[in-house]
């Protein structure tokens, strides 16, 4: 199994580490070529949306990474990247690969709140910690998404076939589970691709 973690901007060095210490193998994706590498999986990690979303055009990423989205590969996105998979952010007319289908607000817990650490519940997992930054939570959800976390009532997780979404940081806690959780998606989605 080989996972393609999108790394123009963010925190992707830390999911690249999280799934070393797993034994799974990662690459970088950079640049066009990257892209076109196969891979089992891939990752969309947190750090500034509208700068990644303008890079992945730039670079010539976006189209090709959308398609591979839009034909199911697994694919989880933490805090910026559950802002580039939204179908629609809110108060913007922007949407980036607009595959999940969610409505996130941005940047959603207010200046004082901007940061922090809890522990919560994650459906199929169980109690994990939940490093939040300048975090978006989930307003709406539509038909076929799976709501997998709250906190003070806003959705901070969600899972929509094989699209995988935290509104919060599992990479940085040094807690496995969410990315064993997603491994798990891989895993059912390769044994169906070989049935066929
Ligand atoms: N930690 C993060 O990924 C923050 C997301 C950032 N606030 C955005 O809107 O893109």
């Amino acid at each position: 199994m080989r996972i393609g973690i999108l790394a123009v901007q963010g925190a992707f060095k830390e999911h690249a580490n999280i799934l070393e210490k797993l034994s799974v193998e990662s690459f970088e994706i950079r640049k066009r070529q990257d892209i076109e590498r196969d891979c089992d999986g891939i990752i969309l990690p947190g750090g500034e949306s509208t700068v990644m979303g303008k890079l992945i055009k730039e670079l010539e990423i976006f189209d090709v990474l959308k398609e591979k989205i839009e034909n199911k590969i697994p694919v989880f996105g933490t805090c910026a990247g559950m802002i580039l998979l939204a179908s629609q952010i809110e108060d913007s007319k922007t949407v980036h690969f607009g595959t999940l289908p969610v409505i996130v607000k941005r940047n959603a817990y207010g200046r004082q709140l901007g940061s922090f650490r809890t522990e919560q519940k994650m459906e199929n997992i169980g109690v994990i910690p939940m490093e939040f930054i300048r975090a978006p939570y989930v307003k709406e959800v539509k038909d076929g998404v799976k709501v997998l976390a709250t906190v003070e009532r806003h959705i901070v997780a969600v899972q929509y076939e094989n699209q995988l979404a935290t509104a919060f940081h599992p990479e940085l806690t040094g807690n496995t589970s969410v990315h064993e959780y997603f491994l798990e998606i891989i895993k059912k989605r390769n044994k169906f691709i070989n049935k066929i």
